[in-house]
């Protein structure tokens, strides 16, 4: 059975029943022309007479084009936001939330096509988008619910007096998107703002514009107003502009950490990490080396709080280090449409040779290539311009290399080896960055006085990159500011109002 797609253009009908019986598209076989951006209910072309290309990671070929905002379309996109503003924020939570449902109720509905459309622009498996997707829907799920609880406080005062608080929305919020996780971080960031009773603009990466296109047509079908999710392309210059603009109250940014040091404003903050990953001996070791792939080799390695730096405890160090090298060079790398695939394709040709440049400065400081760490070619001729490399695990390691200390976001995991719990937690937390960390011990003792002395904002005991929408994500140190998902969320798109209520007469201490 194939779905109707109708923004976009299969290369021909037969190529697409040759996949999997419900898939929509194959790799290689789609061109999408239809504008990216979208405001005011519709999608709008960019800029005249600007267009960038948007690769497949997958073939390396051209997918579409895209037409980056400008001044002028920035505008136009904060005053549909603006527009939308005034009557959703005077909306009841239960109301908003209602909207929010059916938004969510539709992902559910299109959860193959805008999986195989992340796939198609993000070169990540199939497997693994359509659990973005599910992320995705289940915040907008979550901030659904909790839309109709935002509540303040009441606080009795003297002679039957009172005050209050309560909680406002922001205004328009501008959402910056990275590219690792392009529908899910577009759900993440509108889903609390618009909950909270906020419009957004929000701008994903130029390399993966696609998805995002999708959730505002997705939230304009559930009854959205017109301007409440808007969705301006663009890279540094467009991101600029948004975040500049006078009428945006707050943003949420999640990228690197030198870009999101540019980004002023009350605002979110989800940048990078280089973060640790502590394997003790006692730990179950078939789940502490399945924690590492999790920690390492997820979406080609490109996740944010991966666990790059795994610290095993020398007694178990070889039997690890070899159980993890046997498993990686197991991973099943190629079309990232094909259900038997593990890793796809990274997301642009100039990262891949960034991620490959980091295992050759490795390799120059003194570490091993215990596995991987080179380009690879699948066998089928239409994948040979993709992106993609064997993951890579590297022996050898000190902690002042740079495989060690920098983000190389791709699939390359160092492993180190300790003595002492002492020991390792101050090296694990010898960083600049603070996204993350793991520890896998059978210990529950050791487990909590560990997980207390790292210093990072998510921290996993025997499990890795796990993130439920219910529970708050974000970092310490440079990796950011605040955090997305949870409760806490509620406070980062809302204000504060304390209002006073004098019940007696006013007694006017400047008379007598
Ligand atoms: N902590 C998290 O939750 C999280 C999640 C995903 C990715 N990341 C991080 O993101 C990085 C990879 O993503 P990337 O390469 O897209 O990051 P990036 O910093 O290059 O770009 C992120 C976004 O910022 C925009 N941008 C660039 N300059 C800007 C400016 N001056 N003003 C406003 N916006 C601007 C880009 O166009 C893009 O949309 C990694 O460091 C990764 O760890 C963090
Ligand atoms: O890449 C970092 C973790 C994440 C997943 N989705 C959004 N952020």
């Amino acid at each position: 059975m194939l779905r109707r797609l109708s923004h976009y253009h299969r290369g021909t009908a037969a190529a697409a029943r040759l996949s999997a019986a419900f898939r929509c598209v194959s790799t290689g076989s789609l061109t999408i022309t239809e504008p990216l951006n979208f405001w005011a209910g519709q999608r709008k072309p960019g800029q005249k007479g600007h267009k960038e290309h948007v690769y497949e990671p997958a073939t390396g070929r051209i997918l579409c084009h895209l037409e980056p905002c400008g001044a002028a379309e920035v505008n136009q996109a904060v005053e549909a936001a603006k527009k939308a503003f005034i009557n959703w924020s005077k909306l009841s939570g239960m109301e908003r939330g209602r909207v929010m449902i059916e938004a969510a109720h539709l992902i559910e509905g299109k959860r193959e096509e805008i999986a195989e459309m992340e796939v198609v622009n993000n070169g990540k498996s199939i497997t693994e988008a359509r659990l973005d997707v599910d992320s995705a829907r289940l915040c907008i799920e979550y901030y659904a619910g909790l839309a109709s609880t935002l509540a303040g406080q009441h606080v009795q005062l003297p002679g039957g007096s009172f005050a209050y608080t309560c909680r406002e929305p922001l205004g328009v919020c501008a959402g910056i998107g990275a590219w690792n996780y392009p529908f899910q971080i577009a759900a993440w960031k509108s889903a609390p703002a618009l909950a909270c009773g906020n419009s957004m603009v929000f701008k994903p990466s130029p390399v993966t514009p696609v998805t995002a296109a999708m959730l505002a047509e997705i939230y304009a079908k559930a009854g959205a107003p017109e301007g409440l999710f808007n969705v301006v392309q663009g890279g540094q210059e467009t991101g600029s502009l948004l975040c500049q603009h006078p009428d945006v109250a707050k943003v949420s940014f999640t990228g690197s950490v030198p870009t999101g040091r540019k980004v002023l404003k009350p605002v979110t903050l989800e940048l990078g990490g280089k973060s640790p990953l502590l394997i003790f001996k006692d730990s179950d070791l078939e789940n502490a080396v399945k924690g590492a792939l999790m920690a390492n080799f997820l979406s080609q390695g490109q996740v944010c709080s991966n666990g790059t730096r795994v610290f095993v405890q020398r007694d178990i160090f070889p039997e690890f280090v070899s159980e993890v090298v046997k498993r990686t060079q197991a991973i099943e790398i190629g079309d990232p449409l094909l259900e038997s695939t593990r890793m796809g394709a990274l997301v642009s040709r100039s990262h891949l040779h960034k991620v490959l440049g980091f295992v050759e400065q490795a390799k120059k400081e003194g570490a091993t290539v215990l596995c991987g760490g080179e380009p690879f070619v699948p066998s089928h001729p239409k994948l040979r311009g993709g992106f993609y490399m064997t993951p890579c695990v590297l022996g050898d390691c000190r902690d002042e290399m740079t495989c060690v200390k920098e983000e190389i976001f791709g699939p390359v995991m160092s492993v180190l080896s300790f003595e002492t719990e002492e020991e390792v937690l101050r090296r694990a937390n010898d960083t600049t960055m603070g996204l993350a960390a793991g520890v896998f011990t059978r210990d529950v003792r050791r487990a909590h006085r560990v997980v207390e002395q790292l210093k990072a904002g998510s921290c996993f005991i025997n499990n890795y990159n796990i993130t439920p929408v219910e529970v708050p994500f974000g970092g310490f140190k440079t990796s950011g500011i605040g955090r997305e998902n949870g409760q806490v969320t509620l406070e980062y798109y809302t204000q504060l109002k304390t209002v006073y209520v004098e019940m007696g007469d006013v007694e006017n201490c400047t008379l007598d």
